[in-house]
């Protein structure tokens, strides 16, 4: 039995490296293999056995190395140390492994040393053949930090680019360290893009960028780019490019600044994307704007505008001037103090009018939600008093949504129009020499009248009157004589009578009256008083002397009367017996049983 002998100072000096070089690993976060493929023998060290997990102390086998690994990165270092073996093929692989440890695995083949045996302290390190049949020297590096931020940049780089691509945004970056890459201009594909670009031209900086602005955005875009770098200011701004194939695009920038901890700038960047699409539509839209505007400001129809709460935004100057309103003052009013309307007090029961709130057209037109006229008799009373008649409506004004967010009040001056279709109905009611209503007018009346009296039981009387000699009056004294003294006769006539009652000329010398609510005894005393009014009219001229006489025939309209053209009828027939009964006189019908 050999008694173990002390170890040699070489051997000393070699296990002292040993350690030395095991603890600078260790502090180094670095481990190292070698594997001999002839002999299979392998060498761990006690670094590389902590940074797979392993136990230290004892020399795990290949396979416990490998599985470190998991099943795939096993699989992947088998095949490279193989690949390593025969072909002495390196490799540098990035691997996770068991302990959740990210392990650089650096591989490189070492060429055999002639007659050295596998595993022997000779062959270790040995260099110097292009054989690679020598040891597989394996380096593992704790890499799990800058991984993680590597895939940590990489996600962030995927986002950025995820971002900038789907919303065609491109990222710019102008670099303002002293050097030689100093004033360079960095762009990313989408930039050239933006700027028309198929590929990139060389020697960006920012004198060539400025090339391509056009020229009044050159100077503003080194203004705010100065106020940037300055003072500090955001870099924010639109400008006008020309494209290669001579298109112009409106861009937008944004950047920031980058300084160092001393307060200089060191870098400029920041993002930018075609804005040419919405300045293009904010143009048009503006341009159509402009149009309705003058087209508002110089048609013949008065516009005024309000909010949804009803008061004034807008008018034009037709409105202005009928409503006497100027825009500044109306601004902010409620409608119904700018657009001031009235009903004439004969046609105010008919239908909802003017007013104030929702009784206000536009109130109405809020509250319901649609076009909405202005009862046809209105009349627009202007700020100073005056009163015109006027033909309006009001239109909603909606969002998007179809919510109500305004109205739009369009209303003209119809003063004129008024007034001729009142003279031209007054003219197809009445007669034009006497003003009394006409036959027409006078039957419609007559079976008004007979509804009522139907409907409630009422009665009423119908005169006939028919001047007696009238003739004369013409012959005599000429036919402006006889006009006149129908005229006199008209205005007796109407005077005999209540304001309800109707008295007509129904052509010629030929009178009648309807009197509402009469009985037979009163429309008797009536027509009586009548006779003795019109048989006061005289008229003298030269040697003429006339004196007038009416007879009148008096016929009575209850519910019972078969139509009122019959009562009229009678009324005639009852007229006619008087006069043969020797004129001026009343001749009354008797009811019907
Ligand atoms: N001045 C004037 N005369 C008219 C007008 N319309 C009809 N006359 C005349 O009125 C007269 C009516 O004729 P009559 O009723 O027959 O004459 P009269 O003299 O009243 O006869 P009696 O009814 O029998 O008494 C005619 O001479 C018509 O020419 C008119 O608008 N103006």
């Amino acid at each position: 039995m050999t008694q173990p002998t002390a170890p040699s100072a070489a051997e000393r000096a070699l296990a002292q490296n040993a350690r030395f070089l095991d603890r600078c690993c260790r502090l180094a976060g670095v481990g190292a293999c070698e594997w001999w493929p002839a002999s299979g023998q392998l060498v761990v060290s006690d670094a590389a056995c902590e940074l797979l997990g392993l136990p230290a102390g004892r020399v795990p086998t290949l396979a416990a190395v490998l599985g470190a690994f998991g099943p795939d990165g096993a699989a992947m270092l088998d095949a490279a140390l193989q690949r390593a073996a025969e072909q002495g093929q390196g490799w540098d692989v990035e691997l996770p492994c068991g302990t959740g440890r990210v392990l650089r695995v650096v591989g490189r083949a070492d060429a055999a040393v002639a007659g050295a045996d596998a595993g022997t302290d000779a062959e270790v390190g040995a260099e110097g053949s292009s054989s690679p049949t020598g040891p597989v020297s394996l380096v593992l590096l704790d890499v799990t930090e800058p991984a993680a931020v590597r895939a940590e940049l990489e996600r962030a780089l995927d986002r950025l680019d995820l971002a900038t691509h789907s919303g065609g945004v491109g990222v710019w970056d102008w670099d303002l360290t002293p050097g030689p890459r100093a004033g360079r201009l960095t762009w990313d594909d989408a930039m050239w893009r933006l700027h028309g670009e198929t590929a990139r031209p060389a020697g960006l900086d920012l004198a060539a960028w400025r090339r391509r602005l056009l020229p009044p955005d050159r100077r503003a875009a080194a203004q705010v780019l100065r106020a940037a770098l300055r003072e500090g200011a955001a870099l924010d701004g639109e400008w006008c490019v020309t494209c290669p194939d001579g298109e112009l695009r409106v861009l937008r920038w944004a950047g920031r600044v980058l300084r160092h901890a001393s307060g200089r700038p060191v870098r400029v960047a920041g993002v930018c994307w075609d804005v040419s699409e919405p300045r293009r539509l904010q143009q048009q839209l503006q341009e159509q704007r402009e149009l309705l505007e003058t087209t508002l400001q110089s048609i013949g129809d008065a516009v005024l505008t309000t909010d949804a709460q009803g008061r004034v935004t807008w008018l034009n100057p037709v409105a202005q001037r009928l409503t006497g309103w100027r825009a500044d003052d109306a601004q902010g009013q409620p409608a119904a103090h700018v657009f001031v309307t009235e009903l004439p007090a004969a046609s105010a029961p008919a239908g909802p009018g003017p007013g104030e709130g929702p009784a206000h057209v536009v109130g109405r037109c809020l509250r319901d939600g649609q076009v909405t006229p202005l009862a046809a008799a209105a009349v627009l009373v202007s700020r100073d008093g005056r009163r015109r008649a006027v033909d309006a409506s009001v239109a909603p004004i909606r969002h998007g949504g179809g919510a109500v967010r305004g109205t739009v009040l369009v209303f003209r001056d119809v003063t004129q129009q008024r007034r001729q279709f009142d003279e031209i109905r007054w003219h197809a009611s009445h007669d034009s020499l006497t003003g009394l209503v006409n036959r027409a007018e006078f039957a419609q009346r007559l079976n008004r009248a007979l509804e009522r009296s139907r409907r409630d039981g009422s009665h009423h009387a119908v005169l006939a009157l028919d001047l007696d000699r009238f003739k004369q009056v013409n012959d005599l004294c000429g036919h402006a004589a006889g006009d006149a003294v129908l005229c006199e006769v008209a205005r007796r006539l109407q005077a005999g009578v209540r304001g309800r009652d109707t008295v007509a000329r129904l052509g010629g010398d030929e009178f009648a009256a309807l009197l509402e609510n009469c009985g037979p005894d009163e429309a008797e005393r009536v027509a009586e008083a009548l006779c003795r009014s019109v048989a006061q009219v005289r008229h003298e001229q030269g040697p003429h002397r006339v004196q007038l006489g009416v007879s009148i025939g008096v016929a009575a309209l209850g519910p019972r009367a078969a139509t009122a053209d019959a009562v009229l009828q009678q009324a005639d027939a009852a007229c006619l017996a008087a006069k043969a009964a020797g004129r001026n006189r009343v001749q009354l019908v008797p009811l019907a049983a």
